[in-house]
C-alpha cells in the first residue's frame, strides 16, 4: 500500500526515537526510516534495539541506528544526544515515546513504585528534551513529540502514569512557548488503547480485548496510527502547529468507560446546610454508615 506522505519527506532529517525498538516506538521510527530519516532507536534492552535497527535498514530508505540508554539515567541521555550529533551532525526530530507504568490502585503503589514511573515518563523526557535543545536544537530549531496516553479524566488504576502524562502535556506547552524563538516545535501525542505487544503483555487475560470492544471505535488502535500522527506533527505540514496535544484514540477519551468501574457505595453523603426547610437540623440521607462520614 502506498503511504500517506511524500516519498523522501524526511530525507536529510536526523532523528531520535526513545524506546524505539518495540511498539509505537519501533512504528515512529519504521514510518521516519520509509520517508528517508536517519533514526536512532534508544532505549534499555540490547536485542530488540538491535533487530529493529537492522530490519529497518534493510527496509530502507533511510537508515536506523541503536543505542542502548536508560533515560532515567542523566549520563546515558547526555551519551545518547551527543552519540547522534557526534555521528549524524544534527538532530532535527525527537520523539520522547519511552515509558511505563504497572496497574495499580493509587492506595498500593509503593514509593518505588511511583518514583520510578514519575522518573522515566516525566523527568525522562524533560532530560531528553533539554539535552537535544541544549546541545543542538537551541541554535539549529528542531521538532519534539512527545508521547503522553488518555489521562484527561484522571486515570484511575494508574495514577503515576497519569499524574506524570498530563505534567508532560503542560511541559510540552511551556517548551513551545519557550523554545518558539529557537525554531523548535513541541508537540503531543496521547494515544488511546493501542495494540502493542508490551500492552498486550500488560492487559493480560483479555483486558485489551474486553476493552477494545467498548471503544467508540469497537476497536484497538494500531502502533501505525500513532506513527502517523507523530510524521505529520514532526513534518513541515505542521509548521504552524505547537503546543498542540493530538488524541489518537478513536474518540475513547470522550466516552465514559473508564480501566476502573466504581463499586456501588453511600459513601459520599450531600452536604445539607446547618438546618433545613424546618429549621432542625435535617438527617442525612442513606445508612448510619454514610452519616458517619458527614464532616
Ligand atoms: C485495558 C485498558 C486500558 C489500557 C490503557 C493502556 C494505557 C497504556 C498502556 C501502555 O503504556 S503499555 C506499554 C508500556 N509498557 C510498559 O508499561 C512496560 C511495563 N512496565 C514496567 O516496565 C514497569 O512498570 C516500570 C515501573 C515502568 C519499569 O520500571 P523498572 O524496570 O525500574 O521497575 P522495577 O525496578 O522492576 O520496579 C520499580 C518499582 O516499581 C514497582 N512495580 C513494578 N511493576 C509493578 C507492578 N506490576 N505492580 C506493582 N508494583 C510494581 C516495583 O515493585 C518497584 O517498587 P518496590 O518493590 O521497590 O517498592
Ligand atoms: N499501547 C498503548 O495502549 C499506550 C501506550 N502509551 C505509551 O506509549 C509508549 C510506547 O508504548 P508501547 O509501544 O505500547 O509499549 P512498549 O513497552 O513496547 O514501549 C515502551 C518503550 O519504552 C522503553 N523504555 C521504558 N523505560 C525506558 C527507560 N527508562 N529508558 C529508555 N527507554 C525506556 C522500552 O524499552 P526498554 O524496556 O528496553 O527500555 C520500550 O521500548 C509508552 O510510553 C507507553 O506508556 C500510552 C498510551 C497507550
Amino acid at each position: 500500500m502506498a503511504g500517506l506522505f511524500s516519498p523522501g519527506l524526511f530525507a536529510g532529517k536526523v532523528a531520535l526515537v526513545t524506546g524505539g525498538g518495540t511498539g509505537i516506538g519501533r512504528a515512529i521510527a519504521g514510518q521516519l526510516v520509509e520517508l528517508g530519516a536517519a533514526v536512532t532507536v534508544a532505549a534499555r534492552r540490547p536485542e530488540p534495539l538491535r533487530q529493529t535497527a537492522a530490519e529497518l535498514t534493510a527496509a530502507g530508505p533511510g537508515r536506523c541506528h541503536h543505542l542502548q540508554a536508560d533515560i532515567r539515567r542523566e549520563q546515558d541521555v547526555l551519551r545518547m544526544v551527543e552519540t547522534v550529533l557526534e555521528r549524524d551532525g544534527a538532530l532535527h526530530l525527537l520523539v520522547n515515546n519511552g515509558g511505563g507504568q504497572f496497574v495499580s490502585p493509587a492506595a498500593d503503589i509503593s514509593r518505588n513504585g511511583w518514583r520510578a514511573v514519575i522518573e522515566t515518563n516525566l523527568t525522562g523526557t524533560f532530560t531528553v528534551c533539554q539535552t537535544a535543545h541544549r546541545l543542538h536544537m537551541r541554535q539549529h530549531g528542531g521538532a519534539v513529540v512527545n508521547i503522553i496516553a488518555d489521562m484527561f479524566r484522571g486515570f484511575p488504576l494508574m495514577a503515576h502514569t497519569g499524574a506524570s502524562r498530563a505534567a508532560v502535556e503542560n511541559l510540552t506547552r511551556t517548551l513551545a512557548v519557550e523554545w518558539a524563538h529557537d525554531g523548535v516545535r513541541v508537540n503531543a501525542v496521547a494515544p488511546g488503547v493501542i495494540y502493542s505487544a508490551s500492552a498486550a503483555a500488560n492487559y493480560a487475560d483479555g483486558l485489551l480485548e474486553q476493552c477494545a470492544g467498548e471503544l467508540p471505535a469497537r476497536r484497538c488502535g494500531t502502533t501505525h496510527e500513532v506513527a502517523a500522527a507523530v510524521c505529520f506533527l514532526l513534518s513541515p505540514g505542521a509548521s504552524y502547529v505547537s503546543g498542540a496535544t493530538l488524541r489518537v484514540d478513536g474518540a475513547a477519551s470522550l466516552y465514559a468507560r473508564q480501566l476502573h468501574r466504581v463499586p456501588a457505595h453511600d459513601r459520599l453523603p450531600p452536604y445539607r446546610g446547618r438546618a433545613g426547610p424546618t429549621g432542625r437540623a435535617e438527617p442525612a440521607a442513606g445508612s448510619g454508615r454514610s452519616r458517619d462520614r458527614e464532616w
